[in-house]
């Protein structure tokens, strides 16, 4: 029997991001922590009447955030680790700017059949070095690194590694996180100046002055520096006009054993396990940005000269699967 619940039950989503969103900007998570834990106090708190106060507390009980016994709320294991503000493994602002990308996407879907929509170009850096400030620092230390650690350390020349490159590095944290487990690897992190200003501070933060440095520039217009072993770069490919001078730039740059890893998100339009995908890059694709296709960046990555690349699919990245190749010269 068809169902048309599939399609009514997407409207409920809505409710529980606007209740999320609420709950984070009022710091719920780490007020019940503290031990603030009953409906009448927290609503204190927060200066919500309590009725209100228990109908958001419940909301976020049905959505396993929190649990209740005893008419006292806890937070759940997942929150903890999560949504607990000011500590390192906090996530909230990667959902919270997540949630205002889709917004954005909201409107752009509607001018969807009204006019032509561009991003205006001259502001991306600004944009990039303020999402790598917070959110994208956020997601970059708990959620990209851990990923892009396990790649690299399974590699089996990772010890004879001596020089890496972090193309379109945004916060550095990746690049950062690699060195940290490599003590005698020389790290570049390469993003516009804007970014890289950013990337500057979290060295410092690091303590990793003598291991890590940043170059900046445009990577389609500007030297990306030579003889790298390794150069890691994700989620960069759907922002170059010519994906191919650019890939050849990589390869010209790395050293005669040098390995590209490269993790980004491709589309393929008829694959169900593709759906997040199309969805979360809708609204880059109406501002008609690149959308990777499947093979697209392999193809490439033959043609300039690779001489072994191994490609997966990766599910642990946020919100939607990502394919890693793995290149050799
Ligand atoms: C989506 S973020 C990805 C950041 C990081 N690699 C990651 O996966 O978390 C894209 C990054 O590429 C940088 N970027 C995009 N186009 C660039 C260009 N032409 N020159 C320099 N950096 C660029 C942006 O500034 C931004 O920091």
């Amino acid at each position: 029997m068809k169902n048309i619940n599939k399609y009514l039950n997407m409207l409920l989503i809505q409710q529980k991001t606007e209740i999320l969103e609420i709950a984070l900007n009022l710091k719920i998570f780490k007020l019940i922590q503290e031990g603030v834990n009953r409906v009448f106090d927290i609503s204190l708190k927060i200066k919500i009447d309590d009725s209100k106060t228990k109908i958001l507390l419940d909301s976020l009980v049905f959505m396993e955030l929190l649990e209740v016994k005893q008419d006292k709320y806890y937070v759940t294991q997942f929150a903890k680790e999560f949504f607990i503000c000011g500590t390192s493994s906090y996530c909230g602002d990667v959902f919270l700017h997540r949630k205002q990308m889709i917004e954005n996407g909201k409107k752009m879907i509607k001018s969807l059949l009204e006019e032509d929509i561009k991003l205006k170009d001259n502001k991306t850096a600004k944009l990039w070095a303020d999402a790598s400030k917070k959110f994208l620092k956020q997601e970059q230390r708990n959620l990209i690194a851990p990923i892009a650690l396990d790649i690299i350390k399974n590699l089996k020349e990772f010890n004879f590694i001596n020089k890496m490159l972090d193309l379109g590095c945004a916060s550095g944290i990746v690049g950062l996180e690699i060195t940290k487990n490599h003590p005698t690897l020389k790290t570049t992190l390469f993003d516009y100046k804007e970014v890289t200003d950013i990337a500057k501070e979290h060295i410092k933060e690091y303590k990793l002055e003598k291991q890590v440095t940043v170059l900046s520039g445009d990577i389609e217009k500007d030297e990306i520096g030579t003889n790298y072993d390794l150069i890691w770069c994700s989620n960069i490919f759907y922002f170059f006009k010519n994906k191919k001078e650019v890939i050849e730039k990589i390869y010209n740059s790395l050293s005669p054993n040098g390995i590209l890893v490269s993790c980004h998100v491709e589309i393929d339009t008829k694959n169900n396990l593709d759906e997040n995908s199309f969805f979360y890059f809708l609204s880059l694709n109406l501002q008609g940005k690149n959308i990777l296709k499947p093979m697209e960046l392999s193809k490439i990555f033959e043609e300039v000269g690779f001489s072994t690349i191994n490609s997966y699919t990766t599910y642990k990245t946020p919100m939607t699967p990502s394919q890693i190749h793995i290149c050799k010269k």
